[in-house]
């Protein structure tokens, strides 16, 4: 019953509005070696945690986590549209199994994911459709938000069904670390903004062109020094990952309000790497490398990546 993990940030500026050549590369180099590992270990099942931001998960019905069972990619910014290759029983077991283990989770027969997914499954496996993937959706935009120790005991209980699956399995979480992108709140929002936030599913391409161009503007006013967005926070990135390799329960003193305080609003979706990091968790001791980590303005991302195993596989 083998298990590997890959945790990484994500931006969909990537292409769009690029840090300095040096930078790029390195990035670039660091994904294709997460691959490279990804296509040797050649899954039989990937499972990735992962937010969303407003495209398949809206305030009509928000939950705090979502196993998906069905799922489609609906390819915002540069990101790959289609279906995911869902194993929609084994999904559905999983969600029965955290259930019994006492962890609320919602489960979709038609679940959408945007980049926060398809990005990490592009940059490790090539595609959307791979290999049998199970999408799960951690709530990291729209407050309230369960706590950080929610999400270590979801991949917790995620990660002792997976072991009893017998698969060959990869846990992927999507996100983080610090930033703070343009995304509206729901608080103060306007009649228009709020009704985008609660039901904006499906939007015109001229709804999504303009998000996007207001995305790529911010990214451009972050990088020249000219933004009110909160500013990365690489000490306490590097903390969030050292912990993540050593010490994953000092995540329960993690409160929501400092999350946003130290590391912008955005910076919940650590919750993925959490969630990611409780799985493999579940499988005993476990070695994790730190493979890049560097503030990128440009991509509004404080931009880390990781890869881990069991001790007793490493
Ligand atoms: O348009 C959006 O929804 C925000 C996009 C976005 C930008 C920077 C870093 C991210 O992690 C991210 O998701
Ligand atoms: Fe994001």
């Amino acid at each position: 019953m083998p298990i590997r993990l890959e945790c990484l940030s994500h931006t969909p500026l990537q292409g769009y509005f690029d840090p300095a050549p040096d930078v790029l590369n390195e990035v670039e180099r660091v994904q294709a070696a997460a691959r490279a590992r990804v296509l040797a270990y050649d899954p039989e099942l990937v499972v990735v945690f992962a937010p969303d931001h407003y495209n398949g998960f809206f305030y009509d019905l928000m939950p705090p986590f979502c196993i998906g069972a069905a799922a489609d990619s609906i390819g915002d910014y540069k990101s790959l549209a289609g279906p995911l290759p869902v194993p929609g029983a084994l999904a559905r077991d999983m969600a029965q199994s955290v259930l019994a283990a006492d962890i609320d989770v919602a489960l979709s027969w038609r679940m959408q994911v945007d980049h926060g997914a398809a990005q990490a499954l592009e940059v490790l496996t090539g595609g959307l459709d791979r290999f049998p993937v199970i999408p799960v959706f951690i709530n990291s935009v729209a407050p309230p938000m369960a706590t950080l120790r929610r999400a270590r005991l979801l991949g917790e209980a995620i990660g002792r069904f997976l072991a009893r699956t017998g698969k060959r399995v990869l846990v992927v979480g999507s996100g983080g670390i610090s930033h703070e992108p343009p995304v509206p709140l729901l608080a103060g929002a306007s009649d228009e903004v709020a009704e985008r936030l609660i039901a904006g599913r499906n939007p015109t391409p001229e709804g999504r062109a303009a998000r996007q161009a207001r995305t790529l503007a911010a990214a451009k006013a972050f990088t020249a020094g000219d933004s009110g967005l909160h500013p990365l926070n690489p000490e306490w990135d590097l903390a969030f990952m050292e912990k993540m390799a050593s010490e994953l329960l000092a995540v329960d003193g993690m409160t929501n309000d400092a999350i946003t305080r130290d590391g912008g609003r955005s910076a919940h979706e650590i919750r993925a790497w959490v969630a990611a990091f409780g799985a493999l968790s579940a499988y005993g001791p476990y070695r994790a490398t730190n493979d890049f980590y560097r503030p990128i303005p440009e991509w509004i991302a404080g931009f880390g990546a990781m890869h881990a195993a069991p001790v007793a596989a490493a």
